[in-house]
């Protein structure tokens, strides 16, 4: 747990019900909008708005490379990392299509890419050049896990800053699934034969090997389960330890946070275990075809808001999912109450 105290405070409750309240009096039956009128009761208790606003929406896609790619655990090359990173700059990745569509703000952020970047529309915040091989020795120190989280708190300030009403986080990573299952494995003891999936495709004896190097680095690695930062440093990956500090970030500025997929939802599950006044502020974009998902949202008792079977990461179930929460909003300023339209509600009948 975290020593210090939580920075973040509690959504407005009171808001929040006299938002649901409000939510009854537009011309629809009570409820019938489902989801879509919890969204709008946890957008307002969230912002603290009678009518939230979550445009323009920020994207953040933190970039890292795994020193346990060199196990064979992907079914890509490192290099991609940062050829992905050069195409995010360009503009052709998913994510740059559907940030366009969404007219958000899109950052992308060098947490810790190997070699040098050139591109200079990244934000080059690098804390290593890659973790080093968890299989081996520790991922990272606990300072330079620390430091990774501060760079996910500058990104989200930034966002802030710039006038994004909400926070979508994306990543790339080659390996970070290998990362993410072990780290999954030791925050809720779940077996990483539960856990353990293709990631970018591996199959067969490869993914045989993918869940021996995980089993075993959890062995020999013996964080402390109690200790969400020794797990982070040992297992993890600096762009996750940076999501988990853009979500803290972004909670502490009361603004809502759309999680993407499995990683990134690994991320959240240690940024709450770090400080669990997160969990109200974070909203999940997308249900993962990745396996150990499933177990990620269950840890964190989240229902998320599609089923597409995306497994990309990049922030795509969040820029995906997002016209849902532009779309509670509209409904909450633009419908007509019953008075204002001359419909009759059940009570008159
Ligand atoms: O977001 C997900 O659920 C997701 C599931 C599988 C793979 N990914 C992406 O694929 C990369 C990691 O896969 P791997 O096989 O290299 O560990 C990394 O860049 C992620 O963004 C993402
Ligand atoms: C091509 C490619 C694009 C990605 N985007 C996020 N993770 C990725 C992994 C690969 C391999």
């Amino acid at each position: 747990m975290n020593d210090r105290p939580s920075s973040i405070v509690p959504p407005d409750a009171a808001r929040a019900e006299r938002v649901g309240r409000y939510l009854d009096t537009l011309t629809k039956p009570p409820g019938s909008l489902g989801r879509l009128e919890a969204l709008a009761v946890t957008l307002a208790g969230i912002t603290g708005e009678d009518f939230p606003r979550v445009t323009p929406p920020g994207v953040v896609v933190f970039a890292a490379d795994h020193g346990v790619a060199e196990e064979g655990v992907s079914a890509f090359p490192q290099a991609v990392t940062a050829q992905m990173v050069a195409n995010f700059a360009a503009g052709g990745a998913a994510i740059n299509v559907f940030a366009r569509r969404l007219e958000a703000r899109l950052e992308v952020v060098d947490v810790g890419v190997a070699g040098e970047l050139p591109q200079t529309s990244v934000v080059h915040d690098k804390v290593r050049h890659g973790t080093a091989n968890l299989a081996r020795e520790a991922a990272m120190s606990r300072d330079e896990a620390r430091a990774a989280l501060a760079v996910g708190r500058r990104a989200a300030g930034r966002a802030a800053e710039a006038g994004c009403r909400c926070l979508i986080v994306g990543e790339m990573g080659i390996a970070n699934t290998t990362a993410s299952t072990a780290m999954l494995a030791a925050l809720t003891g779940a077996p990483v034969a539960e856990l353990v999936g293709p990631g970018t495709g591996v199959a067969g004896e490869a993914l045989a090997h993918k869940r021996a190097v995980i089993e075993a680095a959890l062995i020999e690695r013996a964080p402390d389960t109690a200790d969400p930062l020794d797990v982070l440093a040992r297992l993890g990956g600096l762009e996750i330890a940076a999501m988990a500090g853009a979500y803290r970030e972004a909670a502490t500025r009361r603004m809502p946070i759309l999680v993407d997929g499995f990683i990134a939802t690994v991320a959240a599950l240690t940024a709450c275990r770090l400080d669990p006044a997160l969990r109200p502020y974070l909203i999940f974009g997308h249900r993962s075809r990745e396996p150990g998902h499933a177990r990620a949202l269950a840890a964190l008792d989240a229902e998320p808001l599609l089923d597409l079977d995306l497994r990309l990461g990049e922030g795509t179930g969040p820029g995906l999912a997002f016209p849902l929460l532009e779309a509670a909003t509209a409904m909450l300023a633009e419908m007509a109450t019953f008075a204002q339209a001359g419909v009759d509600d059940r009570a008159e009948r």
